[in-house]
């Protein structure tokens, strides 16, 4: 690439290939001693890179690596006792490692939400490889919240688009197009 801006370390490498015989596997945490272990039972859906303040990125990202699924796909499998929840009023509950600050995983409790049912979790911490990669880049605009000066967001914008990786500021049209289905169901505008 022919400027400095770094994405994401595992998007900047070049995400390793999605294997379609990809079922799951085991997150981990960045601990040396005792990491915090979350078997998933699932490929993931609508990764994407995520600009937002709320996501955990890796040291040095602008952006954050995140994707769905279904949450009874999802078990701690290893000191469990190390999750802490960021945020319990915000609307995507993240369990947190409290030694290492990785998010393990992210889940709605709120039964009315669009999302209810998925997890949000971070693929670049299984341990295997093959999970399917980012499609697109969201809330690009919120990492001049994070501090990235407002100057660089055409360089940001093209490298997302160099790689394959749409840009927009909030979801993608197809998921923001969810979100009003479900808000135009439950207030009758559309038929449920
Ligand atoms: N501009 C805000 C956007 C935050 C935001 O709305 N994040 C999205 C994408 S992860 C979301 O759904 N947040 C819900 C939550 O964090 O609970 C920020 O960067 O903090
Ligand atoms: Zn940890
Ligand atoms: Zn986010």
């Amino acid at each position: 690439m022919d400027n400095a801006v770094s994405i994401h370390p595992v998007i900047d490498r070049g995400t390793p290939r999605e294997d379609s015989g990809f079922r799951g596997g085991t997150l981990a945490c960045k601990c040396s001693q005792d990491p915090v272990q979350v078997r998933v039972d699932a490929q993931v859906a609508h990764n994407h890179a995520c600009g937002c303040t709320k996501c955990w990125k890796p040291e040095g990202a602008l952006f954050s690596m995140v994707a769905v699924v279904p949450r009874e796909k999802v078990s701690v499998t290893a000191n469990e006792n190390k999750l802490d929840t960021i945020d319990s009023g915000a609307v995507i509950q993240r369990h947190a490692c409290r030694d290492c600050g990785v998010h393990m995983y992210g889940r709605i409790e709120n039964r009315d939400h669009p999302f209810y049912g998925l997890d949000f979790i971070h693929p670049e911490l299984f341990r295997e490889e093959g999970w399917a990669p980012p499609e697109f880049a969201a809330f690009v605009s919120s990492i001049i919240e994070s501090g990235t000066p407002p100057e660089q967001m055409d360089d940001v914008r093209s490298d997302l688009r160099r790689r394959g990786l749409e840009p927009y500021d909030c979801l993608s049209p197809p998921l923001m197009d969810v979100i009003a289905t479900h808000t135009a169901k439950a207030s009758g505008a559309l038929r449920a």
